[in-house]
């Protein structure tokens, strides 16, 4: 099995540039079935989770063509499958998010339930209560769910909980149903208004994506279109987070500067300068960061997906912070693992108390996670010694080459593949 090792770095220069993001490019691709043209994508990360979503695509009979490392074509003339295996969902849950766009394409889709992960039980109630307000009808059984509607038909949808994967997967339903549909409560993340855009450009009809109301009034086809995914705001953050605990200077590429507010504003109020450039930012740290407190909140507020790259950034904070992680019920796996490193952390329920020390030493890891795993290689950086992560096929999902983005910026960082090192 494939391990990460990190060891003691001197503080992280350079520029790094962001990949396209993770959440943006996994609705979209399932968006693609929603046409019987080609979608050609742009700014595609290179990551595990792209070749799960792309291995569903083509199980349900599209034409799936990487044309180069960041670019994709999809032609879903003919699906003639309209079920997502168990082996493919349970490899990632987003797979789920074909449900919406099937539904809507064919009448009928039968989907393995995703079950819960590292971080919760992650419930598909809300997904399943909005495919039902627009005709369908639900049937659960032998570890499937199955929607068939003759025909869907708009209605008023409130989320209980702005969720992401809900707002995608009924917003994709819903594009194609007989008249308007509201979605209240609605995930306003970047990823649901880079979503829209894509479907807009393929001749859908949505409006308010971005606030918490989105109006989608139904046509009949969609064409194809070309798009470029947005930049992973998420991973701009763990690079940012990089150059704070590594005492570094680093410039972070191809990011939008708006999705990284709630990032820029905690780490300036640890005392990390944080220069705004146009589509870039600098992060510069001279000294051991100020502890702060976080809670994280559904977008525009902290992102959950930052929560444990914190963790690491706090574990070394001059002072006690505290972190509330209100999204997810179960996101402090990584926690027993920052231990092991000498991280002093208390959990409470859904707090975390999180005792700043001067530093960190390096041991044997396991990545419960994808974004645990970034906060072990984080910690790495700065521990004497060697950290050994292991379980990294969680870091693959997410990042696109990130010991070598790390390495061109200074850190001592490699992967060992069968006993050899690799890059
Ligand atoms: C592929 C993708 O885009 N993943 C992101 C997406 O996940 P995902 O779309 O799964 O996250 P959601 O926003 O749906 O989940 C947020 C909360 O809502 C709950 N919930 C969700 C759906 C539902 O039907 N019922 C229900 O109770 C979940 O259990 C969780 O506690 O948004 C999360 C929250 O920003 C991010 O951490 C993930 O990186
Ligand atoms: C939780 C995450 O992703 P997913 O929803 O795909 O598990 C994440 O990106 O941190």
């Amino acid at each position: 099995m494939a391990k990460i090792i990190v060891e003691k770095s001197g503080p992280l220069q350079g520029t790094v540039r962001v990949s396209g993001a993770k959440n943006s490019v996994l609705p979209i691709l399932a968006a693609s079935l929603l046409s019987t043209e080609k979608c050609l994508l742009e700014e595609v990360p290179a990551l595990r989770d792209v070749d799960v979503i792309c291995e569903v695509l083509i199980s349900l009979g599209a034409d799936v063509k990487r044309l180069d490392r960041e670019r994709i074509e999809v032609n879903a003339l003919n699906i003639d499958n309209f079920e997502a295996p168990y082996d493919l969902v349970r490899k990632m849950r987003a797979s789920f998010l074909v449900m919406g766009p099937l539904l809507a394409r064919t009448g009928e889709a039968r989907i393995s339930m995703p079950g819960g992960c590292a971080i919760g039980t992650r419930p598909i109630d809300l997904h399943l209560k909005g495919f039902k307000a627009l005709g369908a009808k639900i049937t659960i059984g032998h570890g499937f769910v199955e929607a068939k509607a003759d025909k869907l038909i708009g209605s008023t949808i409130y989320l209980d909980f702005p969720s992401v994967g809900a707002t995608e997967n009924i917003m994709m339903a819903a594009v194609m149903a007989e008249g308007e549909t509201i979605i209240e409560n609605a995930a306003e993340e970047p990823e649901i208004t880079d979503l829209a855009n894509f479907l807009n450009k393929m001749g859908a009809h949505i409006e308010g994506a971005g606030t918490d109301t989105i109006r989608i009034v139904g046509v009949k086809k969609l064409k194809g279109a070309k798009h470029s995914v947005i930049p992973d705001r998420i991973e701009a953050g763990t690079y940012m987070v990089a150059a704070a605990i590594s005492k570094g200077d680093v410039t972070v590429d191809h990011v939008v500067i708006d999705h990284l507010k709630p990032m820029i504003a905690k780490l300036r109020e640890c005392g990390v300068e944080v220069i705004e450039q146009d589509g870039a930012v600098r992060v510069i740290a001279t000294e051991r960061p100020k502890a702060v407190d976080i809670k994280t909140l559904p977008y525009p507020g902290f992102p959950t997906d930052m929560q444990a790259q914190f963790m690491a950034l706090l574990s070394v904070a001059d002072g006690t912070s505290v972190m509330i992680e209100t999204v997810f019920e179960n996101r402090y796996m990584h926690v027993s693992e920052l231990k092991r490193m000498g991280s002093d952390i208390k959990i409470e329920g859904r707090s975390a108390i999180i005792e700043g020390k001067e530093g960190l030493h390096g041991a044997p890891v396991k990545a419960t996670d994808l974004r645990a795993g970034a906060a072990l290689i984080l910690c790495g950086i700065i521990s004497e010694g060697i950290t050994e992560i292991s379980d990294v096929y969680h870091i693959d999902r997410g990042y696109v080459n990130i010991e070598k983005k790390l390495k061109d910026l200074g850190a001592n960082i490699y992967r060992i593949e069968d006993d050899n090192k690799k890059f």
